[in-house]
């Protein structure tokens, strides 16, 4: 058993209290063994003859023997309470390292369920077993042993058939472990899986409730409990069996002894002081071996707990440090990604042959549609994962052959899902970076967080709740801002960092990383253009590729990809605030379902626009609903999602600023055929059907013009 061998190697390194343990161990067997013993001789020698000097000596021995046994069991306690508290420490360390430097794939393979539960349950098990169960099967080991000799040693023959009559003991619960290792495997699956469902529905409650999935989450949990319950169930009746058979078996023992035992007897084989301390040795020797047996269920726990523990320090991270990797010079760098290919798994490639270059100090913008491959490019640049072909280099040197540590301290990632620890915001912002105060202020000031900070109940010493989840979505990205600058990090590797806020503050942050430029080298995934504007290179993902680079002049100029998506994120006005918003007659003209109508019906059209502004999990068309308006997002991402047979909700698309949906809904009243829902604050105009149809009636060239395209379209 692996976890036996990794046990008995930590305790032969702590050789000191190992033996202490064993010595402690033999002792208290000694006694436990030699009391049974004393009663052949109190009733040979002392009792049936009458004297008294000799009972005065076995009494003094056995008080002596107590006394010794008692400081033993103590010293062996205390042994073992060490010994098993720093293999389980060791082993939750080993752990909790091995984590931290694991790859994002491991993250995606185990999910929160499953880890939590090893650490939570798996780890009791094993720290259960340690401290309690080993001792114990050793103390009953030494126990049986030591009895059967002095067993052979009163009656060889009665001992013989009681051996026989043994094996019966061992007999059912050797039969009955398989299955019982097999349905404590089924358990702690159903455990995890359990664990995962209820992560998913703390995390997800608000989309839970938006897409109206109560009932079927209750149904999925309901199905979940079933489940434990009915592995619980067998894992029990299995224990339990394990637990009674050799119960059941003693007491047949019982009855051989008597009855072979009073044979004996009657033949003057065995004396009567030798057969009593026959029968209550063995009673003790059984008592030793049906405790063998009861600790199994629990020993079994154990190692499938270990196993799983193990599982998880078998998996090496995908990144690893190079042996003799260097530290990267603490400098402004340039960045480089050189012809690099990469997959998140191995059947599909995110980046194809992808090649950049970003200057010291230089000011880049990555853009592109959703799932182009932004964030990928920006995550190799962080080292999160590493190219399969080609490299990625920072300051000249390829990120494989860098230390992590120089890596981590050149380079902040402000990631697109900004992560709060549930501590104080100056917790939040300080960290361990060991700025002061004043540093710490200055980069909540730039980051446009500082006065709502202020506005707080207790400003910097507020309690962020919900891993961030209590601030808004734009509070937690100028929070992510403000910690990653308050790094100082001469490469700040940005992911659609300004994403949820209003265009003001928007314009801000924007500004301020514009004007940093030759301070810190920045790159800047971002999907609004208009935050590309004056980035001194721009590169545009489709697909995985860079289709076109250049500045925002020169793209304009080539009327390609960059002009195109231009053209459709222009043509609004949205208010500082971000709650108001028009869009201008040219704008409506580049909707495909608009073309052809003339300019001054969609100046009257675009005055028939409202604004919707939405935020984070907000569900804007519902599938199944019967639609009524007609969608532009101005600013933000929405997700669609469908109902797919066997799969449940699944988001099959993702739309951003300048897309448009639910066109069909100003020409008839047919039920939305999925659910779209704001994936984070989103500004949208919308256009009711009942507005459209005034219009159409006074102009039917419109309906007539709209009928032709969307018919071409469907
Ligand atoms: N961890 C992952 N495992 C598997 N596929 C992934 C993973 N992360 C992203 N992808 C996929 O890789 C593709 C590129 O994703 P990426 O996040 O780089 O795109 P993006 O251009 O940044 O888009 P967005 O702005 O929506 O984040 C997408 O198809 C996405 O679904």
């Amino acid at each position: 058993m692996p976890f036996l061998s990794k046990m008995l190697r930590f305790c032969a390194r702590h050789k000191g209290l190992s033996a202490l343990f064993l010595l402690g161990i033999l002792l208290e067997i000694v006694y436990a063994v030699a009391a049974p013993l004393s009663l052949k001789y109190l009733v040979d020698n002392a009792f049936t003859p009458k004297d008294l000097h000799a009972f005065i000596l076995i009494l003094s021995a056995l008080i002596i023997g107590g006394v010794v046994n008692i400081g033993a069991s103590a010293g062996g306690d205390y042994a073992i309470a060490k010994l098993s508290g720093g293999f389980v420490r060791t082993l939750r360390g080993k752990l909790f390292d091995h984590m931290q430097k694991q790859s994002l794939s491991f993250y995606q393979r185990f999910k929160t369920g499953d880890l939590v539960t090893r650490y939570a349950s798996d780890m009791g098990a094993i720290e259960s077993v340690v401290r309690l169960a080993y001792p114990f099967l050793l103390r009953e080991i030494f126990s049986v042993l030591l009895g059967l000799a002095l067993l052979f040693s009163l009656n060889w023959k009665l001992t013989l058939a009681m051996l026989v009559g043994s094996t019966l003991m061992f007999a059912g619960p050797r039969l009955l472990q398989g299955r019982s290792e097999a349905a404590n495997v089924d358990f702690k699956e159903a455990q995890e899986r359990f664990a995962n469902m209820i992560d998913e529905m703390v995390k997800g409650h608000k989309a839970i409730k938006g897409l109206h999935q109560q009932a079927a989450f209750q149904k999925r949990a309901g199905r979940q409990m079933d489940e434990l319950f009915t592995r619980g169930f067998r894992l029990h009746m299995a224990s339990a069996w394990l637990q009674r058979l050799p119960l059941t078996a003693l007491l047949i023992l019982n009855g051989i002894m008597i009855g072979f035992g009073g044979y004996l007897i009657f033949h003057d084989e065995i004396s009567v002081g030798s057969f009593m301390a026959f029968f209550t040795l063995f009673l003790s020797v059984g008592q030793s071996g049906t405790n063998l047996s009861s600790i199994l269920p629990t020993i079994i726990d154990a190692g499938t707990s270990f196993r799983r523990v193990e599982e998880i320090l078998d998996v090496q991270p995908d990144v690893m440090e190079a042996d003799l990797a260097t530290d990267l010079p603490d400098r402004l760098p340039d960045v480089r990604l050189d012809r690099v290919t990469f997959g998140y798994t191995a059947d599909a490639k995110q980046l194809k042959d992808v090649s950049l270059h970003v200057g010291a100090g230089g000011y880049a913008a990555l853009v592109g549609a959703s799932g182009s491959g932004k964030s990928t490019a920006l995550q190799l640049l962080a080292r999160f994962y590493d190219p399969d072909a080609g490299a990625a280099l920072v300051g000249g040197t390829d990120l494989r052959q860098a230390s992590e540590a120089s890596l981590r301290r050149l380079a902040g990632l402000v990631a697109q899902e900004t992560f709060l620890f549930n501590a104080t915001v100056r917790e939040n912002l300080l960290l361990d970076s060991g700025a002061t105060e004043a540093e710490m202020v200055e980069a909540a000031k730039m980051a446009r967080i500082h006065e709502r900070i202020l506005s707080w109940p207790q400003g910097y010493d507020t309690p962020i709740l919900q891993e961030g989840g209590s601030l808004s979505g734009g509070e937690r990205q100028r929070m992510a801002i403000a910690r990653a600058l308050l790094r100082k990090p001469k490469l700040l590797l940005l992911d659609e960092v300004t994403a949820a806020l209003d265009p003001a503050t928007e314009a801000e942050i924007n500004a301020l990383l514009e004007m940093s430029r030759g301070e810190r080298t920045v790159i800047s995934v971002t999907h609004r253009l208009a935050s590309a504007v004056h980035a001194d290179a721009i590169f545009v993902f489709q697909d995985g590729e860079i289709v076109e680079r250049g500045t925002h002049r020169e793209l304009l100029q080539r009327q390609g990809h960059y002009a195109a998506l231009w053209a459709k994120q222009t043509g609004f006005h949205v208010s500082q605030d971000g709650l108001h918003a028009t869009v201008e007659a040219d704008r409506l003209a580049r909707l495909p379902f608009f073309e052809g109508i003339a300019k001054e019906l969609l100046g009257d059209l675009a005055s028939l626009f409202t604004t919707e502004a939405c935020q984070e999990g907000d569900v804007i068309v519902r599938e199944g609903e019967q639609g009524e308006r007609c969608y532009i997002i101005v600013r933000g991402k929405v997700g669609i999602w469908k109902q797919i047979p066997g799969q449940g909700d699944v988001r099959v698309a993702v739309l951003q600023d300048g897309d448009h949906f639910g066109e069909i809904a100003l020409l008839r009243n047919s039920p939305r055929n999925a659910t779209v829902k704001a994936m984070g604050p989103a500004v949208l105009l919308s256009i009711r059907r009942e507005a459209f149809e005034r219009l159409t009636a006074a102009h039917p060239q419109i309906l007539q013009t709209l009928e032709r395209t969307l018919a071409d379209r469907l």
